[in-house]
């Protein structure tokens, strides 16, 4: 039992490619159980800082911290991570069924544990009359679940999603953004990336707004209006001053504690 307030801790994270300095001296708490919405122009630095938070890339400086764990010292707390990149990449080959025993067994789960973990998160996405179907005949909207499936398999209590929602149909984003309803009202923590800001609206319990690489604000969508002071803004209307060319706003984080 974990009794940390925060289940992802940023703590000055930095990331340079060369000269280019990706994400600068970013710092976020993100509470347990929430669902958070990291949001940010085309090359803000959203996926650098996702990648460095599931352990592929590694920090140029500072700390995550997962459920207080740092995932660069303990490879442990990389096993309470579920990940689903922008481009997920499926077993296409496999069914529904055989890809979820396929995953739960590279986490070391016992097969029978993951067959009931498999038929039950297939139940969730909607798919139990499709287990036995091959993955490759799948629609997107249906692969982007099972993506999220299998990044559910081991019961991570954080699930990082970049970009899920990316080309669905109104009826697969519904489906997908009542799956990530439910994942988080069973306690799970979402760290998710979209450029759709009315799912931002929807979703989210705390929003941060990156822009080139530095976080400009964190806070809920009444925390960002107040502090950009723009009483009756869109999340929108919040999102385009702050992350314009003259880049006004400033970078005063508003924190949730
Ligand atoms: N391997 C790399 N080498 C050099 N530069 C990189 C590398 N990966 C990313 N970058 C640069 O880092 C910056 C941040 O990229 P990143 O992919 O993190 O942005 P993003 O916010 O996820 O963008 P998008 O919304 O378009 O997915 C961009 O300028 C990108 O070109």
């Amino acid at each position: 039992m974990n009794d940390q307030k925060y289940s992802i801790e940023l703590l000055n994270l930095k990331k340079r490619y060369g000269d280019f300095e990706a994400v600068h001296d970013l710092t976020l708490h993100v509470k347990k159980g929430s669902i958070f919405a990291f949001l940010g122009n085309n090359g803000a630095g959203k996926t650098t800082t996702i990648k460095m938070m599931t352990g592929q890339l590694r920090p140029t400086g500072g700390k995550v911290h997962i459920l207080g764990q740092d995932i660069w010292e303990d490879r442990k707390a990389r096993k309470q991570v579920g990940y689903v990149p922008d481009t997920p990449l499926l077993h296409e080959g496999l069914t529904a069924r055989e890809m979820l025993w396929f995953v739960g067994g590279l986490y070391g789960i016992p097969l029978e544990t993951a067959r009931q973990r498999a038929d039950q998160l297939l139940g969730q996405m909607g798919l139990s009359e499709r287990a036995d179907d091959l993955i490759r005949d799948f629609s997107l909207g249906m692969k982007r679940k099972m993506a999220i499936a299998a990044a559910l398999i081991h019961k991570p209590e954080v699930l990082l999603l970049d970009e899920v929602t990316n080309g669905l149909d109104p009826r697969a984003s519904r489906e997908v953004k009542e799956l990530i309803k439910e994942v988080a009202r069973e306690g799970c923590t979402v760290f998710l990336t979209t450029h759709i800001l009315d799912i931002v609206e929807e979703l989210a319990d705390t929003i941060a707004i990156l822009h080139k690489g530095q976080l400009k604000i964190q806070g809920t969508l009444e925390e960002l209006r107040s502090v950009v002071e723009m009483p009756n803004a869109t999340l929108e209307q919040i999102f385009l001053s702050l992350t314009g060319e003259e880049g006004q706003g400033g970078s005063q984080a508003c924190q949730t504690s």
